[in-house]
């Protein structure tokens, strides 16, 4: 008869097998299963595209958070080797690897929230727009499963262009019955993140003590920090103001150039994706106040679609910010945004609708 030592290795040998990475009868995950179902409470949360440049190291940071009990990856290469690796980490969630569009649907029943940074990232030289080709296609597929799958998981949805895949995202849920508006969140973070980082530098401050509003989209002019309203309150002259809003509004082709050929932003994106998701994660879960940017459906401007502030809270941005008071640089600024914005957005809405 077995002892019960041997049945517990036997049952760790199994879990190496990678095809017990997927759910299946007697497999390791049975345990964690039952460690994630005992344990303390937290949310389940899905990442699509986590063996890619920005997912491996978002399925790392997420697998800290405290507050994630379940953590799934799916890919369409190597999920099983990164699920493998992180679920090493002597954190408390459970880890789960799905590997190609079989698994899609496995990966994302029961999921909270659902992170996609799942395409193809730019070159030197390209637009984001130039990524829509592929990038549509793959972000209408994945929204199919998780309105069918979970659809009443939070989306915060990464791949780019942003400014046209949340139209998608949106258009692929009305056709399924499933849109929720407060629900899907466009990840414009690290516009966010990069704002404070710079604007500190000008201001001789810590960047963890600078907070300033990005609104618009997430491409270029878009992309409109609101000097003006920085905090803690300060001025700029206009040379810092021009060279501030260009920095930013061109921080993705910085590191483009700078990796010249070998992708775009994937540290500092999981960074921003991280901060993002645990923002809503922290609104799932009731906390007060949870405010942050995102590109989201709006009524702030005459656009379907808007980056600004919302809160986070229960049901997702339960609450969006109007753009408050602007400079005429910032004024000019918002003209010359919306103009981009509207062709965008209307490209993302018409690949599925026609
Ligand atoms: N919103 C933002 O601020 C922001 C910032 C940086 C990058 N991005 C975008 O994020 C996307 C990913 O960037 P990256 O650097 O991680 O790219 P990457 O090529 O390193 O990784 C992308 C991953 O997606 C996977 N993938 C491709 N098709 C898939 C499908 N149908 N289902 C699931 N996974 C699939 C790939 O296998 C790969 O592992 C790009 O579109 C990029 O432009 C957005
Ligand atoms: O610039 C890119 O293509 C990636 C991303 O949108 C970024 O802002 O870093």
């Amino acid at each position: 008869m077995q002892s019960e030592a041997n049945f517990r290795i036997s049952k760790i040998s199994a879990h190496l097998n990678p095809s017990n990475f997927q759910m299946g009868e007697n497999s390791m995950l049975e345990q964690a299963e039952c460690r994630a179902k005992g344990g303390a409470p937290g949310f389940k949360v899905a990442i699509l595209g986590a063996a890619g440049g920005i997912g491996q190291s978002l399925a790392m940071l997420m697998k800290m958070n405290p507050l994630v009990s379940v953590l799934h990856l799916y890919d369409v290469v190597n999920a099983h080797g990164v699920t493998a690796d992180i679920s090493h980490m002597d954190t408390g969630a459970v880890v789960r690897g799905f590997l190609g569009q079989p698994q899609l649907e496995d990966a994302l029943v029961g999921m909270d929230l659902v992170v996609i940074p799942a395409g193809v990232p730019r070159k030197p030289g390209m637009t984001r727009d130039d990524l829509f080709k592929i990038n549509a296609g793959i972000v209408r597929t994945l929204c199919e499963g998780i309105a069918k799958c979970c659809p009443n998981a939070i989306v915060n949805l990464i791949s780019n262009p942003v400014n046209s895949t949340v139209p998608i995202a949106a258009e692929v849920f009305k056709k399924a019955g499933t849109y929720d508006p407060k629900r899907l969140l466009g990840v414009t973070m690290l516009d966010v993140v990069r704002a404070n980082t710079f604007v500190a530098e000008v201001l001789g401050l810590d960047p963890r003590e600078v907070s300033v509003p990005v609104v618009g989209g997430h491409a270029g002019v878009t992309i409109l920090p609101l000097l003006s309203q920085v905090k803690p309150p300060c001025s700029f002259t206009s040379e810092e103001c021009e060279y501030l809003t260009k920095r930013i509004q061109d921080g993705g082709t910085e590191v483009v150039q700078a990796k010249a050929g070998a992708g775009s932003a994937t540290l500092s994106m999981a960074y921003a994706a991280v901060k993002f998701a645990d923002a809503c994660l922290r609104g799932l879960r009731g906390d007060a106040n949870i405010v942050e940017c995102a590109f989201v459906a709006s009524q702030v401007t005459e656009l379907p679609f808007f980056a600004t502030r919302v809160r986070l809270g229960r049901t997702g941005a339960e609450e969006i910010f109007q753009l408050g008071p602007m400079n005429e640089y910032e004024r000019a600024g918002l003209v010359e945004a919306k103009k981009e914005l509207i062709a965008s957005i209307e490209k993302g809405a018409s690949f599925i609708s026609k």
